[in-house]
């Protein structure tokens, strides 16, 4: 409440208008059912044709007065709702770019995306409905009981006992159906869950033929949802009979009072059917309220979560040297490992023990390790994707916790396992390495990545479109991009992820070698399962569960390390092959 109450207050003006507006048009209502008893009691029982016409422009003049109040009303209270909720959005958008991959792991990507869209838009909805409502309907059911008494009294007296009873069967209903309408949001939820996992997964589902599982599986969900809704439905659906039920019996109250003071010569026709007009407005606007409420209490339910995401804080805290002040002396490690641990938030074992190791500027480190051994962890702490737990990761022989982030990861370039692209031509693609980058510095990048071949080939060479994710490319062309990307930036350290695994050999080899072959050949940590892609580096960590298993060159581990010549055996013999 009160986070939409901050962005609210950016449009004071919009929240005075809007519900203003609104009574303004309220009140020009609250005339109708009086003109139309004057056309009854004085023109039509007066035969009175001129009488007729002049009130039906009255009744014409009130209809275009209340539908400009209402469109202006709709437009300041749709001006502050969409206001309110884009700059949510924006704020939302920019605390979770500041969260860390700990936070993000932890709250879990579908759940950001329905904060982001569906939470925020329900907000909206909410903010708008309560700018249009929460004085007229109000007003309007008093207004029309008030209006009720100037006509008559005693035939009035039946909007008082009938009002109570009608917001007892509006408000009962409504507190009724408010949890249900909570577990129908959630049951919602689960579904856009599915939904956002099967479009992502749409290959990899027809690929493992489970399209009849999944399918199932969101029947599953999806009948759920049907029948909670259905019983929510059929509660909410008691509503309209028993409040016509008691309008009706109001009416026939008010029609045979009206009658027998008709009779009696207090009361005209034309003040009966006013009476009767009042009582329909109310019971509009009533049902009006009960709507109003239910979608504050999701607008208010929807604004918790997008709070639990806001009090989510980043726990890497950002540094403030600037890495570019270091690494002059070329005698300090440019990467070091202390007795370094990770465990990930969410508890589990550690995923790395006790890590140890240095390299110089310049050096190539092979990563190696069977599945799940902790290689890509090991990667990860570099840029401080993740921090250690326990120990020290340090750049140029400081910790990387005093570093910039922005300045570390202008330093540190990772090629990530899977080649993501983005929706834009491969050069807007290759700007996002470096955003002034000249076309040459971009042709140099694809020539080391082996990439400059291919993108030649098509049409509009670095203006070629590329589909959201890269859809429109192979395996082993988004790959070779993702690295030209990675190396536009010409950075000091490039982590290569398993990302080379779709290249052939000889594209790989070219590809290394092109690195190596670089003016200022960076850092170069290759993690792959493949020995082949690193028997040549200076140094190789060879992981096993989280432990270094043996650190030194392809020979000396080929002597010494048993992982390590499991792992090449195994390969060899099945290259071989
Ligand atoms: N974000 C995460 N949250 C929780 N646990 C994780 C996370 N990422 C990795 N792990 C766990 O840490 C361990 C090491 O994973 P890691 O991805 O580093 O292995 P890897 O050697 O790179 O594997 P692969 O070669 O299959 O990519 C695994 O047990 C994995 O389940």
């Amino acid at each position: 409440m009160k986070r939409i109450w901050m962005y609210l207050k950016m449009y004071k003006k919009e929240c005075v208008l809007a519900p203003l507006f609104k009574m303004l048009e309220a009140t020009f209502e609250l005339f109708v059912p009086l003109v139309v008893s004057a056309i009854i009691d004085v023109g039509i029982a007066g035969a009175d044709k001129g009488y007729i016409v002049k009130m039906c422009f009255v009744l014409v003049a009130l209809a275009i007065i209340g539908l400009t109040s209402s469109i202006t009303a709709q437009y300041f209270a749709a001006k502050a709702a969409v206001g309110c909720s884009t700059q949510m959005r924006h704020h939302l958008f920019k605390h979770i770019q500041s969260l860390s991959f700990t936070e993000m792991d932890t709250i879990g990507t579908s759940t950001l995306i329905t904060r982001m869209t569906s939470d925020i838009n329900q907000v909206q909805n909410g903010v708008n409905l309560v700018l249009r409502l929460f004085l007229r309907s109000p007003f309007i059911v008093f207004g029309a009981m008030i209006m009720a008494f100037t006509i008559d009294v005693k035939a009035a007296l039946v909007f008082v006992g009938a009002i109570p009873i009608l917001a007892v069967i509006v408000f009962g209903i409504m507190l009724s159906t408010r949890p249900l309408y909570k577990k129908v949001q959630a049951g919602l939820d689960k579904i856009l869950g599915i939904t956002r996992e099967n479009l992502t997964g749409v290959r990899v589902i027809r690929a493992f033929n489970k399209e009849n599982e999944e399918v199932y599986r969101f029947k599953k969900s999806n009948e759920e949802l049907n029948h909670l809704q259905k019983f929510v439905g059929k509660i909410s659906g008691l509503m309209n009979p028993l409040t016509y039920a008691v309008v009706n019996i109001s009416i026939i109250l008010l029609i045979w009072i009206g009658a027998v003071r008709v009779n009696s010569g207090t009361l005209t026709q034309g003040q009966v059917v006013a009476l009767y007009n009042y009582m329909s407005q109310i019971l509009v606007e009533l049902i009006k309220l009960a709507n109003l409420v239910i979608n504050i209490t999701k607008a208010l339910a929807c604004a918790n979560r997008i709070d639990g995401v806001f009090a989510v804080k980043s726990s890497m805290a950002d540094g403030k040297l600037d890495i570019s002040e270091t690494g002059k002396n070329t005698q300090v490690p440019a990467v070091e490992f202390k007795n370094v641990c990770l465990k990930y938030a969410g508890g589990g074992e550690e995923a790395l023990t006790d890590i140890n190791f240095s390299v110089m500027p310049g050096e190539t480190v092979g990563v190696i390790g069977g599945t799940g051994s902790g290689k890509s962890s090991l990667v990860n702490m570099i840029a401080r994707f993740y921090d250690a737990t326990e120990g020290e990761v340090k750049i140029n022989g400081r910790n990387v916790k005093e570093y910039n982030i922005e300045s570390l990861r202008n330093h540190v370039a990772v090629v990530m396992q899977k080649a993501l692209l983005f929706k834009g031509s491969i050069r807007d693609n290759m700007k996002w390495g470096k955003k002034d980058a000249t076309d040459d510095e971009i042709m140099e990048a694809l020539d080391i990545s082996q990439s400059r071949e291919f993108v030649e080939k098509k049409d509009g060479k670095l203006d070629a479109f590329i589909d959201q994710g890269g859809k429109n490319l192979s395996g082993g062309q988004r790959q070779r991009l993702t690295i030209a990307r990675a190396m536009v930036r010409k950075p000091d350290i490039l982590i290569l992820d398993d990302s080379a695994s779709a290249l052939d050999f000889a594209t790989d080899a070219a590809l290394r070698k092109a690195i190596r072959g670089m003016k200022s050949s960076p850092t170069l940590f290759i993690v792959s399962q493949r020995a082949a892609s690193l028997m040549h580096a200076d140094k190789i960590i060879v992981l096993d569960d989280g432990k270094v298993a043996g650190i030194g060159t392809h020979d000396e581990l080929l002597a010494g390390c048993e992982v390590y010549q499991e792992i090449y055996y195994s390969q060899f013999k099945k290259e071989a092959m």
